[in-house]
């Protein structure tokens, strides 16, 4: 049995699709035609199945982990003779580029924000938190984009601590996909009672990092940490698909970084996909991400067309 899967077995509590979809019956769940068309809305290839097995077991058990949290804060509240301090839930989401976690995080926080404890839920992704494209330049760090060292990682741990000390506003950098570089704008953080913050580095630590400096980890902000997983034939797969559709969505765009790309072929499309592969995001996978997986309080394991085929859960 290899490292991992002995880890796993030690630290997790393993559910096949079957077992973990009856999760749900204990309390009964539905979802109305306006959930479908605002869930339809996120990725249309998601299917209701998907969203009826996995995620809605999945948004009751974080319901229930989230009402805990509030009611422990009630109870700290009473022992101190205090008012309740607003306290922001952070739950994140890791996992490789493609792997579908900016797919997940919109689904959960759809189906969280249903929930009365918890209506207001905001997500958050760490590509914000990538240096400028010219700051990237400057430390030739271009080939090198998603890896540790590409993140302002000071900047993303000051934001979740003013998060977590209940500031206000706090702004939070995004990120163009079509411009390949940090917006000018920041959106701002009010005090939701969820934040989902989701990105491939959000169970990292310094210590991951080759320049390691002494700072806390994002990690000790999170309140529940997620690992989307899949095996990396399909990782790959997934994002040279994605690549052939952006030539005629993201790349399109006259002002997109790679509009140069949006003329290509089919088989040329899919040739320079596959070297970014295997040249930046599936070393990064190997070297800095998967090595993280087991530091996740959940690990969604997906196969072929993205179907969910187990979740493993942190005893
Ligand atoms: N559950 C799903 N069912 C079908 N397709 C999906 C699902 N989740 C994601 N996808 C598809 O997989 C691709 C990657 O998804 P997504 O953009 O959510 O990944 P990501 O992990 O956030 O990527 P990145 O790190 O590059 O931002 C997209 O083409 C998306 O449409
Ligand atoms: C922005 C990241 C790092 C993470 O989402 C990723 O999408 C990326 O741009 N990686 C660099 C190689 C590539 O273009 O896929």
């Amino acid at each position: 049995m290899s490292l991992s899967n002995t880890i796993q077995q030690a630290l997790y509590m393993p559910f096949n699709r079957d077992s973990w979809s009856q999760l749900r019956n204990a309390v009964p769940l539905t979802l109305t035609e306006a959930d479908l068309s605002e869930l339809r809305g996120i990725n249309e290839k998601i299917s209701l199945s998907e969203v009826t097995d996995i995620y809605l077991p999945l948004s009751r058990l974080l319901n229930l982990i989230v009402k805990a949290k509030q009611q422990r804060g009630v109870v700290l509240n009473q022992f101190l003779g205090q008012q309740a301090a607003k306290s922001t839930y952070i739950i994140s989401i890791a996992g490789s580029v493609a792997v579908g976690k900016s797919t997940t995080a919109r689904i959960l926080q759809a189906l969280l924000s249903h929930w009365p404890e918890h209506p207001k839920v905001d997500l958050i992704t760490t590509d914000g938190f990538l240096y400028p494209l010219d700051e990237l330049k400057r430390r030739g760090l271009l080939q090198r984009k998603g890896f540790p060292e590409s993140y302002d990682m000071k900047l993303l741990v000051e934001f979740v601590s003013a998060i977590k000390s209940g500031i206000e506003d706090v702004p939070a950098p995004l990120y163009s996909h079509i411009t390949y570089d940090r917006l000018q704008q920041t959106i701002s953080v009010r005090q939701p009672d969820i934040l989902i913050l989701e990105g491939l580095n959000v169970l990292q630590t310094e210590l991951d990092s080759p320049v390691s400096i002494k700072r806390p980890f994002v990690s000790d902000f999170v309140d529940f940490s997620i690992y989307v997983d899949a095996e990396e034939k399909w990782l790959k797969q997934w994002y040279v698909d994605r690549f052939l559709q952006f030539r005629s969505s993201a790349f399109a765009d006259p002002k997109a970084y790679f509009h140069h790309f949006a003329s290509l072929a089919d088989d040329e499309a899919t040739k320079m996909a596959s070297h970014v592969w295997d040249t930046i995001n599936g070393p990064n996978l190997r070297s800095n991400i998967k090595p993280t997986r087991e530091r996740a309080n959940l690990i969604l394991k997906k196969g072929e067309n993205h179907a969910m085929e187990q979740v493993l859960l942190r005893k």
